[in-house]
């Protein structure tokens, strides 16, 4: 038989997937609710004013096209280290952090999780939130780390399940890795208010484990870049060493330019060196070095004045209109006359709404109503806008109903 017989078809991305059959639709009123990707009041794609103004100024630079450094564009790396911590913070002061340009959000974790199968001295075991981002378990598992989980999402509440969470996170073997989502969980919207993030912190450092947190929409969640920040600025003070993977896909709006960043804290300086040699070289194995152009747009934003403030704007614009559906939805629903609860749509925050939908009611959305949404129920609100949000609500109340 010839070479590639034994190869078996791979299942659609449970994510990226629902964007095919949404584009294979013919109804005029559908609408995508899969991917989370930002979508303005008229459905279109939004590309931000301070990315267009800050790559008219690198056009203007004529700059050349060689190779970036391993661990990419230096300027970029800095601050996205700044961002992350904030510019006062003991840890930028003492510079107690490695920071590596990633492809995305992806790349940073998927950097991370290489660096940890090759130097991490203990069991390759990390524990997840259930639920958590599709795409989690397998990037770690491919780094052969054994994936097992810890209670997060409350479905009677479909809330935070908090006591069940510290419960879950007290019995993790010591030395275990855990995978954190900072702001805006994927997929439920449900996030540890401050004191909640106290005591996770605590319990973490009591059983000595790694924390991986993973931050993909800081300023896109509340609108506010520090507040989104709030749980990584707390490991950084509490003393912890971790990692933390950062992607500009969302708040920045450069989802096709892959731009993101893995940072890792260490508290001494020589260990800081051999981190830093070691990743360049799990990095240079991967891609050898990252894409130029998205980071310089991101660079020039952050510390551009004029740019870096017209782009805190546009970030609490983009995470207001989406509070602003949730709360318009919720007001539709009432119109339609639903009995249910559905508080949780305002509760929740970022770019999902976690419904509480179960597999049938989403497939009868997408058979009777096209309305397009992942089968966990989970809906990207950057989908709904001010002139589907009505028929939005008539779709899930004849579902519910
Ligand atoms: C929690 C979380 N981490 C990382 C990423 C990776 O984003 P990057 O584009 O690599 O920076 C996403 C994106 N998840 C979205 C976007 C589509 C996808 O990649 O699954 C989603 O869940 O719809 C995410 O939600």
């Amino acid at each position: 038989s010839h070479w590639w017989a034994n190869i078996k078809m791979a299942p659609p991305d449970a994510i990226l997937g629902v964007t095919d059959a949404f584009k294979k639709d013919t109804n005029p009123n559908k609408i995508n609710l899969g991917v989370g990707a930002y979508r303005d009041d008229n459905g279109k794609p939004y590309v931000l004013d301070c990315v267009r103004k800050a790559e008219a100024f690198i056009a203007s630079q004529n700059m050349d096209k060689e190779y970036t450094q391993i661990t990419g564009v230096p300027d970029f790396c800095e601050a996205s280290a700044r961002l992350l911590f904030g510019n006062d913070s003991d840890i930028i002061k003492n510079k107690q952090y490695i920071t590596a340009q990633s492809i995305s959000g992806t790349g940073g974790l998927r950097n991370g999780f290489e660096f940890l199968r090759k130097f991490y001295p203990y069991q390759k075991l990390v524990y997840m939130p259930i639920p958590s981002w599709g795409n989690h378990n397998p990037i770690a598992s491919d780094s052969t780390f054994e994936v097992k989980s810890y209670r997060y999402y409350k479905p009677a509440t479909r809330g935070f399940d908090f006591e069940g969470c510290l419960e879950d996170i007290s019995k993790i073997p010591e030395r275990s890795v855990i995978l954190l989502q900072a702001c805006a969980h994927n997929p439920t919207g449900v996030d540890p208010n401050q004191d909640q993030w106290r005591e996770i912190s605590k319990i973490v450092k009591q059983r000595n484990l790694m924390p991986f947190i993973d931050l993909a929409y800081q300023g896109f969640a509340s609108g506010d870049i520090d507040r989104d920040a709030f749980a990584v600025r707390l490991f950084a003070e509490e003393g912890h060493e971790f990692l933390v993977a950062q992607s500009y896909a969302k708040n920045m709006g450069l989802y096709g330019e892959r731009v993101g960043a893995l940072t890792i804290v260490a508290r001494e300086q020589d260990d800081l060196q051999r981190i830093s040699s070691q990743l360049k070289v799990v990095i240079r194995r991967l891609y050898s070095n990252p894409p130029r152009h998205g980071a310089h747009i991101a660079s020039a934003v952050l510390n551009t004045p004029e740019l870096r403030s017209l782009w805190l704007n546009e970030v609490k614009g983009m995470a207001d209109r989406i509070i602003t559906m949730r709360q318009t939805l919720v007001e539709n629903l009432k119109k339609e006359g639903s009995l249910q609860n559905w508080q949780h749509i305002t509760d929740q925050i970022g770019m999902f709404c976690f419904t509480g939908l179960n597999e049938q009611q989403v497939q009868r959305l997408m058979k009777e109503f096209s309305v397009y949404l992942t089968k966990d129920g989970r809906i990207s609100i950057a989908g709904v806008s001010s002139k589907n949000n009505a028929y939005l609500a008539h779709a899930i109340h004849q579902v519910t109903k």
